[in-house]
């Protein structure tokens, strides 16, 4: 299994920062590229407002030392466009503002064709770094790291330019053949992936969106049984599966640890079934999900892994699949870990 990494950046992205915190060691006079890809639309609107007082603050405290470049997005996917000409054009972050899906979708410009995308005129050794500015309304990968919703902070971690490894999770339809899709915080299945559907289509609501999406994903839901095929081993059947959740980072649905012990440098993910839960099972134990008590309950089942393959047992092509809280389709789906794929500004 590959081993965590935890690099120090080689130049800093603000090299006017003291060395001893940019881990600078070179004498590089070049400006560093950054590209901002802003979803104005995101958390309600609130994000382009945001970023907008946001901006002036931002140019003067990078601006001496970077080009900074704001990219907007006029619609769903985009920001997939722009992050692959902003790292073919040599940038040296793309930093995305919104919530996790947008950060998705600019995770998603990292890669075309299931290659890493690269800069056309750099040399080999150039790495694009992927940042945030978390302005969303769940805003659940920041949680992992502790990190707030706070722009400010983020425009921190910017500047001091500190990189580290983190693992991506990469999706393929039925059994690994055809298109890829990646994703950095979650994937999960089944009935947090319907709630997650109708969530988005309640954001106007802010948080509630999590509440109204729930009561709607309970609607008509039965619990399934699936079959499961982990690292490639056997295949071990699972009834009544309420939920399927693969985390990379610990939390999702608007604050929920789900995968306690999910960490983006461990080089695998951890997967957490839930079983045979009722309406009920969700009032009584909604406390344990959110602190991340629940694994120790006799309807959870949880795994370290390193590929997952998930299909059902009579097919019915109605399974919800999310990633990063974004819907996906529907099973059967395969789910790998990159080990320290992208290089993150924390
Ligand atoms: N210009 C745009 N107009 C409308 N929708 C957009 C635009 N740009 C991006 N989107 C879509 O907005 C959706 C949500 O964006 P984002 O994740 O930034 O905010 P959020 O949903 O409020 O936050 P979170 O995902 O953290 O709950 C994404 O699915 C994205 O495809």
């Amino acid at each position: 299994m590959a081993q965590p990494s935890f690099l120090r950046a080689e130049h800093s992205i603000a090299p006017d920062l003291p060395l001893e915190r940019t881990g600078y060691r070179g004498a590089s006079t070049r400006r560093g590229n950054i590209v901002f890809v802003v979803n104005p639309r995101g958390a309600n609107g609130q994000t382009g407002k945001e970023w907008k007082n946001l901006l002036p603050y931002l140019r003067s405290r990078l601006g001496n030392n970077c080009n900074v470049r704001e990219s907007l997005t006029s619609g769903p996917l985009h920001a997939i466009d722009i992050t692959r000409e902003a790292i073919r054009d040599g940038a040296d972050a793309v930093i995305a503002v919104g919530g996790d899906g947008t950060l998705h979708e600019v995770l998603n410009g990292f890669f075309w064709a299931g290659k890493p995308v690269c800069a056309e005129d750099r040399d080999l050794t150039h790495v694009t770094a992927l940042g945030l500015i978390p302005l969303g309304t769940g805003s659940d990968f920041v949680r992992t790291f502790g990190w707030k919703n706070d722009p400010h902070e983020a425009i921190e971690r910017i500047a001091k330019g500190l990189k580290s490894r983190i693992d991506v999770g990469v999706i393929s339809k039925g059994t690994g053949t055809g298109e890829f899709h990646y994703f950095i915080n979650d994937a999960d299945i089944h009935l947090s992936a319907k709630a997650g559907y109708y969530a988005s289509k309640y954001k106007r609501f802010g948080k509630l969106c999590y509440v109204f999406g729930a009561l709607r994903g309970f609607y008509g839901h039965s619990n399934r049984d699936l079959k499961i095929r982990i690292n490639g081993g056997e295949w071990e059947m699972f009834p009544k599966v309420t939920a399927l959740c693969i985390g990379n980072g610990k939390f999702f649905g608007g604050g929920m640890k789900i995968t306690p012990n999910a960490d983006p440098h461990s080089g695998n993910f951890e997967v957490v079934i839930l079983q045979d839960f009722k309406w009920y099972d969700f009032v009584i134990k909604l406390h344990k999900l959110y602190k991340g008590t629940h694994l120790s309950e006799k309807n959870v089942h949880s795994r370290s892994v390193l590929t997952i393959e998930v299909e059902e047992i009579v097919g019915s092509d109605s399974i919800y699949v999310q990633s990063d809280g974004e819907h996906l389709g529907f099973l059967p789906m395969k789910f790998s870990i990159l080990p320290a794929a992208i290089e993150m500004l924390c």
